[in-house]
């Protein structure tokens, strides 16, 4: 099968003639000098058979008619019908063509027919047979010696018959380089006529005359020309057979390092980067993984972040609002797992507040941008935030921040929010992954889609092709929307770091079965004690946005890792010292036991649940609701709104009227802060306020 479709799109693409100029298989026949010059010569004897045929056809018809008027006039009349039906049957070659073959016909039916009356070798007749004959023979040879030029820039003829049938009758296409299961054909379309746009307007059509899937064509505009390219066929679908995922490719090497996701349809690696590299000019980037319903979405995650989680210095904070359903096996080498909710809207915002500290870090470490050496205890004096000499500060790993079903948080977050987290995530060596369940415009905004520059496209639909995937890699042939579900882990992937003629190659990512599992859970295991933990500058700002709800991913034996648990007790001491940091300043100097109407009920009894049979003074309801403010931080509750309040409004006989402007006035006090989502405040931990 795959012989013979190499086989058909050569010879298509030679217009259904032998390409002896393509290759000559070693040996093919016989390896011998005969039988090679044998093999060049085949597709140039016709024309010659052809001349013998006419001169056996004269002699033939001098033999049964010599001197017969009435065949005469039948030969005559013969000679002008097939000539003129070869000029009616070139009516879809190109003109020359289709004169070429006229004249021919012309030429040898009228010999025949003076052959026939006059006999073959009566007067000039035999020489017109030595001398035309060989002429018209060779004229043939020589237009199919012209129709391969080498590079598709020669003046070669145009009269290639796939290109015809596909509109492009008069582009030249150059010497093909054929390797196992790909076809690479320079081409060439009509100065000033066509344009590389027509071209891959005919991918389609030509993927169809060669009986081929769409996604086997595809076309690389040459960057220096706008009529120039590379047309690629790869006839047989390579990626069929699915691959299991068995482990990790580099267990404990760096996150700078390619990350391997699966294989592309000609065997080679399907890798992506994520932290830039400044010696290969290459920026870190953000990834979307996008596909519709049963694409493989799940299956390419788990193949990203498995590889994520085997490298040594590097954490991921992730936010799965289904309950990492697919991911549980991973979840105790995540250094922060949230489960969408409210869990998830504190990570964002712990994300925003970890940026500046990182970048700030970075740049005062003599870091452009996050390197692995960034990553290292800082022992060398040209990264130190001391000058002259070597600071050891602790060394921080980069960090993956991971939304899977993001649209709704995106969208909570708004536009501008998110470019700008994106845009400067990056010098902070941070990157952002995140996974779209219905990849189009109505689940994320352009500017939101923009500031992604990489993308994993499965298959999806194909009206959402455009969301997916840049246009030139449309263009260039890729087609998600061909495989919607039917394929699950075929991907394009558009990424920093894969040369860009690349892209429109289809890849497959592997399967991960339930003999995945436990080698998931190794790889966990594996992370946890040997996989980075969170700097204190990045546990810290963390830990100033979420209180408790970070404590970093924790050790095997169950605690908290280094620094996450410093800066947490670090918060613990201060609110030991105290002096009511968990409460507003300004209330400090209230009694909270004198105040509460219900004191028998003891300093810890918790504020939800009690119950309440009058209203509570002004001065009561707010010291009520500071206390409710310190439960949520307590719990690790960062950021709330009066939705959350519904029942303690309801125990305390206040209305979500009042909680809204307590919010805001908590605010003001700097207290709470607003985020992107009217009505939802993130607490400010009591260590950050004070
Ligand atoms: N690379 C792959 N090779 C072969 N089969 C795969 C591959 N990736 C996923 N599959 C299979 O395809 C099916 C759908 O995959 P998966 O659940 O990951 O899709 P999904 O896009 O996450 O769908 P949903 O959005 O509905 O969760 C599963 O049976 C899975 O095992």
């Amino acid at each position: 099968m795959t012989r013979n479709n190499r086989r058909n799109v050569t010879d298509l693409l030679d217009d259904g003639r032998t390409m002896a100029t393509y290759a000559v298989p070693d040996g093919s026949s016989g390896g011998s000098v005969r039988a090679y010059l044998l093999h060049r010569a085949k597709p140039h004897l016709p024309p010659w058979i052809g001349w013998a045929g006419t001169g056996l056809a004269g002699a033939l018809g001098n033999w049964r008619w010599e001197g017969s008027a009435g065949a005469g006039v039948g030969l005559t009349l013969a000679s002008v019908a097939l000539t003129g039906a070869t000029w009616w049957a070139g009516k879809s070659t190109s003109p020359q063509r289709r004169l070429h073959s006229a004249v021919t016909v012309a030429a040898g039916s009228a010999w025949v027919t003076a052959a026939c009356l006059a006999g073959p070798t009566a007067g000039p007749i035999d020489d017109m047979f030595l001398m035309g004959g060989p002429v018209a023979a060779l004229s043939w040879n020589v237009r199919m010696v012209l129709r391969h030029t080498p590079d598709g820039a020669a003046s070669g003829s145009a009269d290639g018959g796939l290109l015809e049938k596909v509109g492009l009758a008069r582009a030249q296409i150059g010497a093909a380089k054929v390797e196992p299961n790909r076809v690479t054909a320079p081409l060439a379309v009509v100065a000033g006529e066509q344009t590389n746009d027509d071209v891959t307007k005919a991918l389609a059509r030509i993927a169809s005359a060669l009986d081929l899937p769409t996604s086997a064509v595809r076309y690389t505009p040459d960057a220096g020309s706008s009529r120039r390219g590379e047309l690629v066929i790869v006839p047989e679908d390579m990626l069929a057979e699915e691959v299991e995922w068995e482990g990790p490719s580099n267990l404990g090497g760096s996150i700078a390092e390619p990350l391997v996701i699966g294989r592309y349809d000609d065997g080679s690696l399907l890798v992506i980067w994520l932290p830039g590299d400044p010696d290969a000019g290459r920026n870190s980037t953000h990834v979307l993984v996008a596909g519709g319903t049963g694409s493989g979405k799940g299956d390419t995650a788990l193949n990203l972040q498995t590889e994520i989680l085997s490298r040594r210095d590097v954490i991921v904070w992730f936010s799965d609002p289904k309950a990492f359903q697919d991911f549980a096996p991973l979840r105790p080498g995540l250094d922060w797992a949230a489960e969408g909710g409210t869990d998830t809207e504190v990570m964002v915002e712990a994300v925003k507040a970890v940026i500046p500290a990182r970048t700030r870090w970075l740049g005062a470490h003599g870091y452009r941008q996050w390197v692995p050496a960034a990553a290292q205890q800082q022992n060398d004096p040209a990264h130190s935030c001391q000058s002259g000499r070597a600071c050891g500060c602790v060394g921080m790993p980069f960090l993956v921040a991971w939304f899977e079903e993001a649209a709704n948080t995106l969208r909570a977050l708004g536009d501008d929010a998110f470019t700008g987290i994106a845009q400067e995530a990056r010098s902070a060596g941070i990157s952002l992954i995140v996974s779209l369940q219905r990849p189009s415009y109505d689940q994320m905004s352009t500017s939101t889609r923009a500031s992604l520059p990489s993308v994993i496209a499965l298959g999806c639909d194909p009206r959402d092709e455009g969301f997916s995937l840049p246009e030139t890699v449309l263009d260039a042939g890729a087609h998600p929307g061909a495989w919607g579900n039917r394929r699950p882990g075929y991907c394009y992937v558009v990424s920093p770091g894969i040369p860009e003629d690349r892209y429109p190659s289809p890849g497959r990512t592997r399967r991960f079965t339930a003999r995945a599992v436990p080698v998931m859970e190794q790889l966990a295991a594996w992370a946890q004690r040997n996989g980075a933990t969170a700097d204190p500058i990045t546990a810290g700002a963390a830990t100033s946005v979420a209180g408790r709800a970070y404590t970093g991913r924790t050790t095997a034996d169950g605690a908290p890792q280094p620094a996450a648990l410093r800066a947490v007790q670090e918060e613990d001491d201060m609110e030991a010292y105290g002096g009511g940091l968990l409460v507003d300043p300004e209330d400090a100097g209230i009694d909270p036991d004198a105040e509460l109407p219900d004191a028998e009920d003891g300093d810890d009894a918790p504020i939800f649940g009690r119950e309440q049979g009058r209203k509570p003074s002004p001065d009561e309801a707010r010291e009520l609701f500071a206390r409710a403010l310190a439960e949520f931080e307590t719990a690790g509750q960062m950021v709330v709104g009066p939705v959350d309040f519904t029942d303690w409004c309801d125990r305390n006989h206040l209305s979500r009227s009042w909680v809204s402007l307590r919010l805001k006035e908590a605010a003001t006090d700097g207290r709470l802060e607003a985020t992107n989502t009217t009505g939802r405040w993130r607490i400010v931990p009591t260590l950050a306020a004070a």
